[in-house]
């Protein structure tokens, strides 16, 4: 399934936020949303999942879904948002419940989902007892769990150090080149985009605009962290994003 975005605008009361943002996300490919903070990224990422309606325009899913997919848009967040009490696989397991699926089936989708995402020694693990990188894996196991046609991100790696992102990032690089999902991934960390986007949309300061799309040729399994090439493309993105970020930035201590 494809998605499409067009013309979408939105207001918060007198404060507009997004204006007129046109997207295409084909299916199999991370689009990565980057902007000054305050955007309205977030925002965007929640009409797209169907949270908000938009003020103007609207989000188009061309396609069917897979006839397997249990919720076709599903949220990734930085928070990880996992219940306590429940262990690893109990986690995952919340998503499936609602669904009237075999036991047999439902275990299966659990054995499946930890095995891509690592986990499966640790199955009946407590998330106190996990590291942050780990719980954001059960996190993506739990949303991979439902079979989403797109995976919506906000800033799924924010909450880690940055040794813990990196690992993360080859992960979530090592988990799309087995089996290649769809995903928007909203991030203020352009290195993240780089990384992971074949896409990655630059918005402008609020009210958030498409600024320019940027496309990535190279292979997500050939890219390396201090790439040359992967490193002139940040510097084009952060050239882009300067002059807002510093006005976004004025513009939160003014306000
Ligand atoms: N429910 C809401 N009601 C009113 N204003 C809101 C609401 N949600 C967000 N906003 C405002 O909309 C703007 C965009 O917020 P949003 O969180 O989407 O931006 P962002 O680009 O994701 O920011 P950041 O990078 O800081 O996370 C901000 O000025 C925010 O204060």
């Amino acid at each position: 399934m494809d998605l499409a975005v067009e013309g979408l605008g939105h207001r918060y009361g007198g404060t507009e936020v997004l204006r007129d943002i046109s997207l295409e996300i084909p299916a199999g490919r991370i689009l990565c949303v980057v902007g000054p903070s305050g955007c309205g990224k977030s925002t965007l990422l929640r009409m797209i999942g169907g949270l908000e309606r938009p003020s103007a325009g609207r989000v188009v899913q061309i396609g069917e879904a897979p006839a397997t997919s249990l919720n076709p848009l599903t949220f990734v967040f930085q928070d990880f948002a996992l219940l306590p009490w429940r262990s690893v696989a109990g986690n995952v397991s919340l998503v499936l419940e609602d669904n009237a699926l075999p036991r047999a089936r439902r275990d299966a989708i659990i054995a499946d989902v930890l095995a891509r995402t690592r986990l499966s020694d640790f199955a009946h693990a407590l998330p106190r007892q996990l590291s942050g990188g780990m719980k954001q894996r059960v996190a993506i196991a739990r949303a991979l769990a439902v079979d989403p046609a797109v995976l919506l991100m906000d800033e799924p790696l924010s909450a880690l150090d940055a040794q813990t992102r990196e690992l993360l990032m080859e992960d979530l690089i090592g988990l799309w080149s087995r089996t290649p999902f769809t995903a928007i991934y909203v991030t203020h960390n352009l290195a993240e985009a780089v990384r992971l986007g074949h896409r990655i949309a630059v918005l402008s300061r609020r009210p958030g605009q498409v600024r320019e799309v940027v496309e990535i040729d190279m292979p997500l399994a050939d890219r390396q962290a201090g790439d040359p090439e992967l490193e002139a493309v940040q510097a084009r993105l952060w050239d882009l994003m300067r002059d807002e970020a510093r006005a976004a930035d004025a513009e939160l201590l003014d306000g």
